[in-house]
């Protein structure tokens, strides 16, 4: 994309650049080379992605060209795709992200799913009280709260860097009045009464090993508090459970996300917590078949 002498003698396409773009994705060795070029040229020209498709023959302009150049240099670098736009689409909804949170997975989406399936079991029209453990952009609270206009959300995280984004998000979906944002340590802000309806949470769940084998991509650029966890990768988990326990309502939701590495050591571990009916614990598999989500419902 450099040399002057073709840049004289062919034009760049938005189809040029996204074959030259998408074909030095590839040898960089992204999986989804094609669309972080679009992601990325899109952002350049201020358009859509779909809008592309209708500009194929179209010729940058000079300001877009640099712009794009520059983001393909620093994703050529390994900066992930989100942290270059300053956003990720999760749930069908738009976060704003950067290099304080998380960037949201697409297998968060199964433990949303499972949040709200299991909310329209509970009874009644009132408010349900739900908390979102280590909540980074606030993704899983306010996909929650979109989706359930009944949820009152307490969003926690022990980054105030990472509330800061969810402050964000949350301000741009308007949910200020149904999502409060709580600085603190797992469910430490929360009075241990026993009050409410759903504990969810996607907490840090890799082990050191796992992290020291990380992709680079992920390890050096996304926060090693949302990642790591300790020595075994359950600690974190180990310490939610009897506290979701103290704070759940009987018959209320334990809701988490976890490895597929420790999802049978997790499970078991809230088995032998008899605040929880034994029964009802259970693991949902992800899109690619891997135990991803524990859930299960405090006893009656
Ligand atoms: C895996 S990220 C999940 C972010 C977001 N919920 C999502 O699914 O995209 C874990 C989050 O938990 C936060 N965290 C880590 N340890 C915590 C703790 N002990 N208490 C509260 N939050 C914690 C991290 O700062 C991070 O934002």
């Amino acid at each position: 994309m450099s040399t002057e002498q073709t840049e004289k003698t062919e034009p760049w396409t938005v189809l040029r650049l996204l074959t030259w773009t998408t074909d030095f994705f590839k040898k960089k060795g992204s999986d989804t080379a094609r669309l972080d070029a679009e992601v990325l040229l899109a952002d350049a020209r201020g358009c859509s992605r779909i809008e592309l498709y209708t500009a194929f023959n179209t010729e940058l302009e000079q300001e877009p060209l640099v712009a794009f150049r520059e983001l393909v240099r620093r994703r050529g670098e390994g900066t992930p795709v989100a942290y270059l736009v300053g956003y990720k689409e999760f749930y069908s909804l738009k976060f704003q992200v950067n290099p304080s949170v998380l960037i949201p997975r697409p297998e968060t989406e199964h433990l949303v799913i499972e949040a709200l399936d299991r909310a329209k079991s509970i009874a009644g029209e009132g408010k349900l009280h739900i908390a979102d453990v280590g909540t980074g952009s606030g993704a899983i609270a306010i996909a929650i709260a979109k989706n359930l206009p009944r949820a009152r959300v307490a969003a926690i995280d022990k980054s105030e860097q990472a509330l800061q984004v969810a402050r964000e998000n949350v301000e741009r979906y308007e949910l200020q009045d149904r999502i409060v944002l709580q600085h603190g340590d797992l469910l430490q802000t929360i009075k241990m009464d026993a009050s409410l309806d759903m504990v969810c949470s996607n907490p840090p769940y890799i082990s050191q090993a796992e992290y020291d084998a990380l992709d680079p991509g992920v390890r050096e650029q996304e926060p090693e508090m949302a990642l790591l966890c300790g020595p075994k990768g359950t600690e974190t988990i180990e310490a939610l459970i009897p506290q979701a326990a103290r704070c759940l309502k009987p018959g209320g939701f334990l809701i988490i996300e976890l490895s597929p590495m420790i999802a049978d050591a997790c499970a078991d571990i809230l088995k032998a917590n008899e605040a929880f009916a034994a029964d009802t614990v259970h693991l949902i598999r992800d899109l690619a078949g891997h135990k991803r989500i524990l859930s299960a419902q405090k006893a009656a």
